[in-house]
């Protein structure tokens, strides 16, 4: 049987690197080509030791390619989609442009994979500080229904990309050096904007959580009140989370779910000083939940708090991509 081939659009930014390495770790064996603007040209990298060679995306680049996944920016990705589809090329798409397109399923293969059955072309790999919190609350939804959920975010610099990672890198050893990706300093900083505000002072980051929320769990009446912060961490992003549930909770049973939820670890033993920390769950694909307890400024036991911590380019973006891709060559 012949090889399918494979595109990875934006092959050379964090996310496309790490689609790179997830490709070759879960040994799919396809017909690679890494596309990305004509900056990268004639840079090669390394798959299943072969060297492959980045080609400049152009409207022709999806010629005979079965799969893409889409690690660009969103008017980046505007631009060439309508190439891809004409092409009859399937797309993961990991920017933000389809994601609420109700024919464009928005897909974590732990949730919905169902979902992905129902594409037309394009499935949508959710944002990366949503699919984190979902992991993680998926089972307690499940058994409690959550209602509503109160979030703040600690989010890594590069979430915003290799931009975000020079900065931060760069800053620790001379913090008067302007920030590429950022409106401040990051280093010995935090920052409590991840994109644009709209009138009521809201984020996109914190619209992100809400609306991709309730389209994964199929559930429109899910209230979210967020707060994204961007951290001077370089990977991992981390969640304080707040549950109200329909029905009252229960924090042992909780624990018993969670030690079971599939992408999920329970980490969770704070006598022990027993937590998830973002240097812990870096370059794995697990979602570390912990610091699990009732939340007792409600007396009516429905809130619950936790805590859980994320490899956002691995399973916030790259891995899910790649989990979404293998459910399709099946
Ligand atoms: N970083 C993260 O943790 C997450 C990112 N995402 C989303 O994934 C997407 C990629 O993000 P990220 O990897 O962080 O971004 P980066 O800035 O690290 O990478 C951007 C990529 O886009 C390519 N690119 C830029 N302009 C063009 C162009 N004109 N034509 C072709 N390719 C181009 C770049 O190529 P070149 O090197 O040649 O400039 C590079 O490969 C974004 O939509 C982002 O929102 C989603 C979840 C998590
Ligand atoms: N905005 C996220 C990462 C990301 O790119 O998300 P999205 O794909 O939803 O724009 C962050 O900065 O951490």
């Amino acid at each position: 049987m012949s090889k399918e081939t494979i595109a990875i659009v934006g092959a050379t930014g964090a996310v496309g690197q790490q689609m790179l390495q997830c490709l070759e770790e879960r040994k799919i064996d396809c017909n690679l080509k890494l596309l990305a603007s004509a900056r990268s040209k004639g840079k090669v990298f390394t798959f299943m030791d072969q060297d492959i060679t980045v080609e400049e995306l152009t409207e022709n680049s999806f010629e005979n390619v079965d799969y893409a996944l889409g690690a660009t920016e969103n008017d980046i990705t505007k631009t060439w989609m309508p190439w891809a589809q004409k092409a009859g090329t399937i797309v993961v798409d990991n920017s933000s442009a389809y994601r609420l397109d109700p024919n464009v399923p928005l897909v974590i293969p732990e949730i919905n994979p169902e979902d992905i059955q129902k594409n037309q072309g394009i499935i949508a790999n959710p944002n990366c500080a949503t699919i984190i919190a979902l992991v993680a609350l998926h089972v307690l939804h499940q058994e409690f229904k959550i209602k509503r959920m109160i979030v703040s975010t600690y989010q890594a610099v590069s979430g915003a990309g290799v931009k975000g990672i020079q900065d931060l890198e760069n800053q620790v050893k001379d913090p008067s050096i302007p920030s590429q990706a950022f409106p401040y300093p990051i280093a010995y900083n935090l920052i409590p904007q991840i994109g644009d505000f709209d009138e009521n002072g809201i984020s996109k980051e914190e619209w992100k959580l809400q609306n991709e929320s309730c389209k994964i769990l199929h559930d429109p009446d899910i209230l979210v009140n967020c707060t994204c912060v961007r951290v001077p961490i370089m990977r991992s992003h981390s969640e304080s989370i707040t549950i109200e549930c329909e029905k009252e909770v229960d924090v042992q049973k909780a624990r018993e779910l969670l030690a079971h939820a599939p992408g999920v670890k329970l980490v969770d033993d704070p006598q022990n000083k027993i937590y998830p920390m973002p240097l812990d769950t870096s370059d794995q694909d697990l979602v570390y939940v912990g610091r699990i307890r009732e939340d007792l400024s409600d007396p009516s036991k429905h809130s619950m708090i936790l805590f859980c911590c994320g490899d956002q380019i691995r399973k916030g973006a790259a891995t899910n991509a790649v989990q979404i891709l293998e459910e399709l060559l099946k």
